[in-house]
């Protein structure tokens, strides 16, 4: 797991260490220069001699690059830090200077601009020290400018297949919203985000997690009382909470999933979303839908079962006309085979209210066109046992409903905001979907990124609700009587079918089914270990 605190949190830890004259800096920088050396030596072979290029900004984000650029130039690399204003830290500057680094005052000579990003963009590393944590807004001023020239020469470099410069962020790619990962203007973007203490919710959440790189966690000894603000389940986590079957197990102890999806326009989601449930363990898997489409489920999975019965967790929705994008898509022919109907069952037994059941309530995921059913509950809030799981234009169509005025590009660019802002209108866990998945639930948020971008397909989105189907019923007790436990379960859903993405064709595309089908490998591998 990676946990990342607020800006604010990470001050606080830090300050009765500096009061007690603990050497942060000396720290932060310290790890900084071991990281960029090995980098270095990964790359190129000998580190005597690369050319590294420190940008510095005017607080102690630049300390750190300064420091860490002096150790690198004692190791015999040819360093250039440039001081984009006129106020730097200067321990660190007289440290680089005498380890043999050069330093160009830009803020002095701003025309120097040019030979600064030439010298940047043909460098073997260049280290974005602008600003941390103490970031306030977009980037301005030269940081501004060197970051937007910068950027735009090692994109041309990189299309032109010409090497470009090893980008390290020092604590925040510069220019990030640390606190809440947007990216509010220009940001250099880093192969690597060396950040020290813990990590900031900047490094994990959408946007601003692409511009990041690989993330490395330095410990300069900090200690955060407060529950994280984000955190990212890992694979290490997978075994601690897997509900493995023992020998007394059964199918009913297990887990069944009820699964209403997909209508004879749309049969292809019934068969993805139980193929995913039954691939990822359930105890059984119980289809609730026209005969027709049962057919077809059932001569691609003849594990399912079609009879109405016990259910220790409901899927609903996928493949179900009526989910508030498909309808405006012109998608939706308004078909939909009994399926609200029995939606709407699934729905008021999954939160308890539906008279006659026995058993109480379990666990839902509500997908695509289940999401327009909740306005049909009797009550305006569902509890947090449901997981609504919408992407970026479903999320948006279930704000305005509730009288948010937002548009879809106001939510891709503020993704926890909005999930967060859906579960307190609604109760729910909120999933929403994207290249990385932001889930929010009662006190807590996590940000997966685990799949490939090929998973952007269609089809994936059944998968992941079967995969999430099960693993909720599997949990389901605990999961109705553990307000946050949903979102645990449903990040961890996230990690399992991204990664399973990744193993069913590693570095290529990928179908939806053949997701489904590499999940039992993964699980396993997940279970037992590397
Ligand atoms: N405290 C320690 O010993 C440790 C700190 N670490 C590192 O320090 C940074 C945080 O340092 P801090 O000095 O508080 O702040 P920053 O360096 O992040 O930036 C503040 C300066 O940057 C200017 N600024 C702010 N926003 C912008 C912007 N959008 N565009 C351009 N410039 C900006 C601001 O200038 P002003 O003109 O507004 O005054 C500030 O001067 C932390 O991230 C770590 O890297 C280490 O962790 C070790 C311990
Ligand atoms: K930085």
């Amino acid at each position: 797991m990676i946990s990342a605190w607020s800006a604010a949190a990470v001050r606080a830890a830090e300050e009765p260490l500096l009061a007690a004259g603990a050497p942060l800096m000396e720290r932060a920088s310290f790890a900084l220069a071991t990281h960029v050396l090995r980098d270095v030596a990964a790359r190129r072979g000998p580190v005597r001699g690369a050319r590294v290029v420190v940008l510095v900004g005017a607080g102690n984000n630049g300390g750190d690059a300064l420091h860490a650029g002096a150790v690198l130039a004692r190791r015999g690399l040819a360093v250039a830090a440039v001081l984009v204003a006129e106020r730097f830290h200067a321990p660190g500057r007289r440290a680089l200077e005498r380890a043999g680094g050069r330093v160009v005052e830009l803020f002095a000579a701003p025309a120097a601009l040019d030979a600064v990003v030439d010298d940047a963009a043909r460098a073997d590393v260049v280290l974005d020290g602008l600003v941390g944590i103490g970031a306030r807004g977009p980037l301005r001023g030269l940081a501004e400018e060197v970051v937007r020239a910068v950027s735009a020469r090692v994109a041309r470099r990189a299309g032109a297949d010409v090497a470009a410069p090893w980008v390290v962020a020092v604590d925040v790619p510069s220019g990030i919203g640390v606190d809440d990962g947007t990216v509010p203007g220009p940001v250099l973007a880093a192969d690597r985000t060396v950040t020290f203490g813990a990590a900031k919710p900047g490094l994990l959440l959408p946007p601003a997690a692409g511009m990041a790189g690989e993330v490395t966690v330095v410990d300069i000894g900090l200690e955060l009382a407060a529950p994280p603000a984000v955190r990212r389940r890992g694979p290490a986590d997978v075994a601690r909470s897997w509900p493995v079957p023992g020998l007394a197990d059964h199918k009913y102890t297990r887990g069944v999933v009820g699964v209403v999806a997909g209508t004879v326009t749309y049969p292809g989601a019934a068969v993805l979303t139980t193929t995913a449930a039954v691939r990822t363990g359930a105890g059984m898997v119980r289809y609730r839908g026209s005969e027709a489409v049962g057919r077809v489920v059932l001569a691609a999975r003849p594990e399912v079962v079609t009879a109405p019965g016990r259910v220790q967790s409901w899927v609903v929705g996928p493949g179900v006309p009526g989910g508030p994008e498909a309808s405006r898509a012109g998608e939706d022919d308004g078909l939909d085979d009994g399926q609200h109907e029995r939606g709407r069952a699934g729905l008021a037994a999954a939160s308890g209210r539906l008279a006659g059941t026995a058993g109480g309530p379990v666990p839902a995921v509500v997908d695509a066109g289940g999401l327009g059913l909740l306005d049909g509950l009797p009550d305006d809030r569902v509890p947090p046992w449901f997981v609504l799981t919408p992407h970026a234009g479903e999320l948006t169509a279930l704000l305005r409903s509730r009288g948010e005025d937002v548009r879809r590009p106001e939510v891709e660019a503020e993704p926890l905001r909005w999930a967060r802002r859906a579960h307190e209108l609604t109760g729910a866990t909120v999933l929403l979907k994207g290249g990385v998945t932001v889930v929010v639930g009662p006190g807590v948020a996590y940000a997966q990124g685990d799949g490939p971008g090929w998973l952007a397909t269609a089809g994936a989105g059944d998968v992941l609700a079967g995969v999430l189907g099960s693993m909720l019923a599997a949990r389901s007790r605990d999961v109705v009587e553990e307000p946050a436990l949903a979102a645990e379960v449903a990040a961890t859903a996230v990690l399992v079918h991204g990664r399973a993405a990744h193993r069913a064709n590693p570095g290529g595309p990928v179908a939806a089914l053949d997701v489904a089908g590499a999940v039992p490998a993964e699980i396993a591998a997940l279970l037992t270990g590397p």
